[in-house]
C-alpha cells in the first residue's frame, strides 16, 4: 500500500503538524505548553477513540495553532506535511488551512497564505509530488470574515491556491448565511469544496450543492440516511472526500462495518479517500486505504479506479492530471 501512487484532496494542514515540531516551534519561540513531553503532547493533540463529537474533535487544534503564528513557522509545518505526504507516495496533495487562525501575531491573510506556498513550493522543489491550496473560512467566525479570506486570498489564484472551503462546527442549514461569499469566490475563479453532512445531516449537502455550487464535499456520510440528498449527489457528479478514522473519532459512525465508502463506491459515486487530520486522528493515506482495503476486500482494480476518481476530482491543471493518470 505504501509503494502506491495516491492522491489525497482533503487534509487539514492545522491537523497534520508533527508533535515533535509542535515542541521544537514552542521552545524556539518561547512558548507555553501545558507539558514539554513528547508524549504529553501527543495525547494533547490526538483525538482519543472515546471522542464523542465533531465539537469535541475540533478541541484538538489549538496547541497546532499555538505554534503557527510566524512565517518562518507556518512554512516549516507546510514543508514537513508534504514531505510526510511524500515519503507514502502521494504524487498530489490538496491542503487546506484557515488563514483567519494564523493572525494572532499580526500576520496578515496574504503573509499566511504566502508563507504556506513558501513552504508548499520548497517541498515540492525536493520531492516528486505536487500540491494545491484551500483556503478555509471557519464557520464559527463571521460572514466577513469569511469574505475577507475569498478577498485577500484570490491574488494567489493560478499562483497555488485554487479553491475555498468552509469548515470547522456544522449546524443544520449552515449554507444560506454564506451564499454570497461563496458566489463571489466562484466569480473570481476560486473552485468550491465544502465540509457538509459530517455532524448534520444529509440536507447540508443539498445546500451545498444547490445554494453554493460545491463541486465536491467534505465527508458527506450522512448522505447514506437521506434519499434525496444521496440522489442529488449521484446524478451531479459531485465528489465525495470521506476520510474513515476522522468520521470513527466524530462518531459519524460508530464502526468501520458501518463505514458507506464502498457501498457508494460501488452504485457509482464519486469518492475519494483522504486523511483529514493526520496529527489529531493519527493517521495517514497509507492506513486510511488500507482500512477499506482489509475490511471491504477492496481490490488492486478498485483502488486504481478510485486513483482515477481522484484525479478527475482534483483542482489541478490538464498538465498535473496528465501526468498523475500516467502513474498508475
Ligand atoms: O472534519 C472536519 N470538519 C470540520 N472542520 C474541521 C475538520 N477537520 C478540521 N476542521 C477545522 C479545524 C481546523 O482548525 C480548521 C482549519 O483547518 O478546520
Ligand atoms: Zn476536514
Amino acid at each position: 500500500m505504501r509503494k502506491l501512487p495516491k492522491i489525497e484532496l482533503h487534509c487539514h494542514l492545522d491537523g497534520s503538524v508533527r508533535a515533535e515540531t509542535i515542541l521544537d516551534i514552542a521552545r524556539k519561540e518561547n512558548l507555553e505548553l501545558p507539558s514539554y513531553n513528547i508524549n504529553d503532547i501527543k495525547k494533547l493533540v490526538q483525538v482519543p477513540i472515546d471522542c464523542t463529537s465533531l465539537d469535541e474533535y475540533l478541541k484538538k487544534f489549538d496547541l497546532a495553532n499555538k505554534v503557527m503564528q510566524t512565517k518562518e513557522s507556518i512554512k516549516r509545518v507546510t514543508f514537513e506535511l508534504v514531505e510526510d505526504a511524500a515519503n507514502e507516495n502521494v504524487k498530489y496533495i490538496e491542503i487546506r488551512f484557515a488563514p483567519m487562525l494564523h493572525m494572532k501575531k499580526g500576520l496578515s491573510i496574504k503573509e499566511v497564505i504566502q508563507s504556506v506556498l513558501k513552504g508548499m513550493n520548497q517541498a515540492c522543489e525536493k520531492y516528486e509530488i505536487k500540491a494545491n491550496l484551500i483556503l478555509g473560512c471557519m464557520r464559527n467566525m463571521s460572514v466577513e470574515d469569511a469574505e475577507l479570506v475569498v478577498k485577500e486570498g484570490k491574488e494567489f489564484l493560478g499562483k497555488g491556491v485554487v479553491a475555498i472551503d468552509l469548515c470547522g462546527p456544522e449546524v443544520e442549514g449552515f449554507a444560506t448565511k454564506y451564499k454570497k461569499a461563496i458566489e463571489s469566490a466562484r466569480s473570481y475563479g476560486y473552485r468550491v469544496t465544502i465540509h457538509a453532512g459530517e455532524a448534520a445531516s444529509g440536507k447540508n449537502v443539498i445546500d451545498a450543492i444547490n445554494l453554493l455550487g460545491a463541486e465536491r464535499i467534505g465527508h458527506g456520510i450522512n448522505i447514506k440516511d437521506m434519499k434525496e440528498a444521496y440522489d442529488l449527489v449521484k446524478r451531479t457528479n459531485v465528489t465525495l472526500e470521506m476520510c474513515p478514522t476522522s468520521n470513527l473519532h466524530t462518531k459519524a459512525i460508530d464502526k468501520i462495518s458501518d463505514y458507506p465508502f464502498f457501498n457508494f463506491y460501488k452504485d457509482d459515486l464519486s469518492v475519494t479517500l483522504n486523511t483529514d487530520n493526520r496529527t489529531v486522528s493519527d493517521v495517514d493515506l497509507t492506513n486510511e486505504i488500507s482500512l477499506v482495503k482489509d475490511n471491504f476486500n477492496m481490490s488492486e482494480e478498485d483502488y486504481k479506479r478510485i486513483y482515477l476518481n481522484s484525479v478527475d476530482a482534483t483542482f489541478a491543471d490538464e498538465d498535473t492530471k496528465m501526468w498523475l493518470k500516467s502513474l498508475i
